[in-house]
């Protein structure tokens, strides 16, 4: 996920669009649902992996992000590597 916050927006909403998705972000972690949250370093981007069901379920779960209109993501969907053993 690339985060661009268009640098007009006005700062209350701002600080409350980025506390919000905070919060949602740690529920879902929470939940089991985004399972790992790295930042990239040096940039507003992060890498994420989730377990979901299905690509509806991950869609909802995106869709829902506060930040979501300001994000370019890119989707790689995995499956268990044959040779790994955890
Ligand atoms: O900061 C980001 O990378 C964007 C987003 C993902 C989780 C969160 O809390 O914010």
């Amino acid at each position: 996920m690339d985060v661009h916050i268009p640098r007009d927006l006005e700062e209350k909403v701002r600080v409350d669009t980025v506390a919000r998705e905070k919060e949602y972000a740690q529920e879902l972690q929470r939940e089991g649902r985004w399972l790992h949250l790295w930042r990239i370093v040096g940039q507003y981007s992060n890498i994420s992996i989730f377990d979901v069901e299905s690509a509806d379920e991950l869609h909802e779960l995106l869709w829902g992000l506060p930040l979501f209109p300001y994000m370019d993501i890119t989707i790689m969907p995995l499956t268990r590597h044959g040779s790994a053993i955890t």
